[in-house]
């Protein structure tokens, strides 16, 4: 019989399609990582979303994991090198939140291009500005996509319909032209887009993807979506640029002062109160992919995909 440790809250489906296939689901939601590295040496499967790291630490106690899976699609808590190297499956659910982030993306760019957060503030206020508060359209305008995957070709899939040209890069991903996105390279990308959306995954070469350097080579003013790791943006040098007017607006739906554990916020630092100040800027707290429905969709994609391999 498999033993499951499911440590973070994931959709009760998870444990409840385990149990029917006659697998043992234990839970630790509130344990500590040390606590929770005492015993994880009893478990075959492991199902968690960010609340501890899964370091080689951890894993050389794990004598007899067989599986990581997290319902979501960054891996970046996981190491994913000592897993492939000692014969432990990690799997993910990108599907299951593609389509939240997608749309959360189109809320965040038309809520920003249409001042509605300052519009919707003002008339609470009694105040009836439209002229200061007159917006700029989608149609028309050049969206480039950095990271063509899941979440940047739902973002795609999305604008279809918006009149807009759509283009995207993707460092690994090549010959993916279609309906939804033309592929070209970085350097073009930067000449083209009026609307730069990050869709990276986090890694060692993506922290501080978008910085001063990155912003002086794009050729015209922009708007910045990032719905993938705040860490992918340097949030001082889009601060100085939105100050310069480099980069128009910014849409944020992660940050960089978020902890690790994407549940907390490492507080009110002189960075986050510039950025709080900003009409420029709209706020969410990484919850792009976090809608009821991805919930489902997250833990019944990675459940289908575990007993693809182990059922
Ligand atoms: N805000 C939220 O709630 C959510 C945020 N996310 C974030 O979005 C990220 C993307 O998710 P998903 O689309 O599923 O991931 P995918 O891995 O499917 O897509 C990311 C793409 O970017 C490519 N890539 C990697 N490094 C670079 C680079 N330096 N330059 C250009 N392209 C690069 C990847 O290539 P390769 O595969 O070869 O690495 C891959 O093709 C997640 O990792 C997560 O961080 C996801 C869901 C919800
Ligand atoms: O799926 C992910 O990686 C997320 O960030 C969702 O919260």
């Amino acid at each position: 019989m498999m033993k499951v440790l499911i440590i973070d809250n994931v959709h009760p489906l998870v444990a409840e399609r385990f149990s029917k296939q006659g697998w043992q689901c234990d839970f630790m939601l509130k344990e500590s990582r040390e606590e929770i590295i005492s015993v994880i040496q009893n478990y075959d499967g492991l199902v968690l979303r960010s609340r501890i790291k899964i370091d080689e630490d951890f894993l050389n106690k794990a004598k007899n994991l067989k599986f990581i899976g997290r319902p979501g699609a960054g891996l970046e808590n996981i190491d994913l090198e000592y897993c492939e190297r000692n014969d432990i499956q990690v799997f993910r659910s990108p599907e299951g939140n593609r389509d939240a982030v997608a749309e959360h993306a189109v809320g965040m760019i038309l809520m920003l291009l249409n001042n509605l957060k300052r519009a919707d503030h003002e008339v609470r206020q009694g105040v009836w500005k439209r002229e200061e508060n007159r917006g700029y359209e989608l149609m028309g305008k050049t969206i480039g996509i950095i990271g063509y995957g899941f979440m940047g070709k739902a973002f795609a899939q999305r604008l279809k319909g918006f009149g807009v040209n759509v283009i995207a890069h993707d460092k690994y991903e090549h010959n993916f032209t279609d309906e939804f996105a033309r592929e070209i390279t970085l350097e073009e990308l930067k000449k083209e887009a009026d609307i730069i959306s990050l869709h990276l995954p986090q890694s060692e070469e993506t922290i501080h993807y978008i910085d001063r350097s990155f912003i002086e080579t794009c050729a015209k003013p922009f708007y910045l979506i990032n719905t993938a790791r705040g860490k992918s943006v340097n949030t001082t040098d889009l601060l100085d640029a939105l100050d310069t007017g480099k980069i128009l607006g910014a849409c944020l739906d992660v940050l960089e002062l978020e902890s690790s554990s994407f549940e907390k916020m490492e507080g009110s630092n002189e960075v986050f109160q510039r950025l709080v100040a900003s009409d420029k800027v709209v706020l969410s707290p990484h919850i792009a992919g976090w809608t009821h429905e991805a919930k489902y969709k997250l833990a019944d994609f990675l459940v289908k995909k575990i007993f693809k391999v182990f059922a």
